[in-house]
């Protein structure tokens, strides 16, 4: 059986598949310096906050701000969250190439966001959570898989 492969600090094995990682994205016609910053921009429907948090310094910094819920955040968002979640994955690993063969490369191994600080994104740290990061880095496997057959 495959191992599972359990990623999560960006310093660590495959912490390219973090969204901390310093992976630019570019889409809807703005460059943003990592998939985190544009995952919590979208929590947002004023442009001026998307632009702070597209801005921060830091995909730590871009996270707290989108998780300040002094700002209002929009009232979809737990409808939409996980789509824009896959926008930005993919969106990193197409435009990556070198990512794309790192993807490519675990074959059929369970992907797994490994964290006791998130159930949804993340296994929970006891494999209790959605893993849905994990579970979309997989789906984004499965097309560039299909794509790039021979
Ligand atoms: N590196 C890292 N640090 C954390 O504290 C985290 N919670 C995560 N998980 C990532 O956080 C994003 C989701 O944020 P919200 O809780 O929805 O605001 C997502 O990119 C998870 O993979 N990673």
């Amino acid at each position: 059986m495959t191992p599972l492969l359990r990623f999560y600090s960006v310093q660590d094995a495959y912490g390219e598949f973090s969204n901390f990682a310093p992976y630019p994205v570019f889409l809807d016609k703005k460059r943003w310096p990592t998939s985190e910053h544009y995952f919590q921009a979208q929590k947002f429907l004023d442009p001026k906050v998307q632009e702070r948090v597209r801005c921060a310094s830091t995909p730590l910094l871009a996270a707290r701000l989108g998780r300040d819920r002094r700002q209002k955040l929009r009232a979809d968002w737990e409808s939409v969250k996980v789509s824009v979640m896959r926008r930005a994955v993919e969106a990193k690993f197409r435009q990556h190439d070198d990512l794309a063969k790192l993807l490519l490369s675990t074959a059929d191994a369970p992907l797994i966001e490994h964290t006791d600080t998130d159930s949804f994104w993340g296994d929970g740290g006891d494999g209790s959570g959605k893993n849905m990061l994990g579970r979309i880095l997989m789906d984004v496997r499965t097309i560039l898989q299909t794509e790039r057959r021979p």
